[in-house]
């Protein structure tokens, strides 16, 4: 479990977090988004205690991470994947931290083989594509089995294959216990990794909690119907209960404001055959804009 207790870090004059407060829960995914400059490598460094915060408290299973003294076995991190020797090959380079951290040299093979990089772990990194050099830093990451895992934007650059094998492997090892907390601009992906979210907008927390809390908190659902009866008669009754009727289509309406059982009990009392009643929940993309669109430190104009 990581704790953050009203954490404030500030380098010089510039405020990067300010009274952070969240909880990162063990067993699950915990995806942590925000625009950029919104803070999140600044508390993934603090977490790890590579940067210590102004004031406020980080903990990690309870005690800050600093006066762990297993670090890698405590929290496997991968902040930026491309910080490694180029000259080395990708089995040296394992062999090396593992040695400075007695861990023993049989890991290094496991962790190649669990990253799919076994058949090229004698190749200098030098020689890697993206998606070898984000394996090798997860590699890194895992090499002490940490029970808390932190991974700074693991999927950038990876193709499909790499996305699903991330999304399968941090599933996973939070299903046996691991804490993972992993922060992403993909938001498609996020939706199917996470269980939960912690957004962050310049520096403070705009929403935490379970995935689809967070969605629907900052999102209204609505209710696909379709009929080919005239719409006229239940139009009427919906904009009488209240709710909001965009007519999308000929024989479409999108429906808010009401749940879709209100939606079926007007159908049957104006005596509209419905073909199509579904309730829509709005995507993890149309929430993380209505979060942070007070938050976004740099825009473009609006395409005409
Ligand atoms: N070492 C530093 N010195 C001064 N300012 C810093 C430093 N590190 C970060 N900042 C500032 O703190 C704010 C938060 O930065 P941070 O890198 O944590 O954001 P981020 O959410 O990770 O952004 P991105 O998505 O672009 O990686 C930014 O305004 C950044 O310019």
């Amino acid at each position: 479990m990581i704790e953050l207790e009203n954490v404030t870090k500030r380098y010089g004059g510039k405020v990067a977090v300010e009274d952070l407060s969240f909880t990162v829960r063990t067993s699950r995914v915990t995806g942590l988004l925000g625009p950029n400059g919104a803070g999140k490598s600044t508390t993934m460094r603090m977490i790890l205690g590579l940067h210590r915060p102004t004031s406020g408290t980080v903990r990690v299973d309870g005690r800050p991470f600093t006066d762990d003294p297993a670090p890698l076995t405590a929290i496997g991190a991968m902040l930026d994947a491309h910080a490694v020797h180029p000259g080395r090959s990708a089995r040296a380079h394992l062999r090396s931290i593992a040695l400075t951290h007695r861990l023993p040299a049989r890991r290094v093979d496991e962790v190649l083989e669990l990253t799919g990089l076994t058949t090229v772990a004698n190749r200098r990194i030098g020689t890697y594509s993206l998606g070898m050099g984000q394996r090798l830093g997860i590699a890194a990451a895992l090499l002490g089995t940490p029970r808390t895992l932190v991974l700074d934007e693991p999927v950038n650059g990876l193709d499909p294959d790499g996305v699903h094998w991330v999304r399968e492997l941090v599933r996973s090892l939070a299903s046996e216990g691991t804490t993972v907390l992993v922060s992403s601009h993909l938001m498609s992906e996020m939706a199917q990794t996470a269980d939960d979210l912690v957004v962050l907008g310049r520096g403070r927390l705009v929403a935490a909690g379970p995935l689809d809390q967070v969605v629907a908190s900052a999102t209204t659902g609505s209710v696909r119907v379709r009929t080919a009866d005239d719409p006229g008669p239940l139009t009427d009754a919906l904009a009488e209960a209240g709710a909001g009727v965009d007519r999308a289509d000929d024989d479409v309406l999108t429906v808010t404001g009401v749940p879709s059982e209100h939606v079926g009990a007007l159908a049957l009392r104006t005596g509209t055959v419905l073909a199509e009643l579904v309730p829509q929940q709005a995507s993890l993309e149309q929430a993380f804009f209505a979060l942070t669109k007070d938050a976004v430190e740099y825009t473009a104009p609006e395409a005409s």
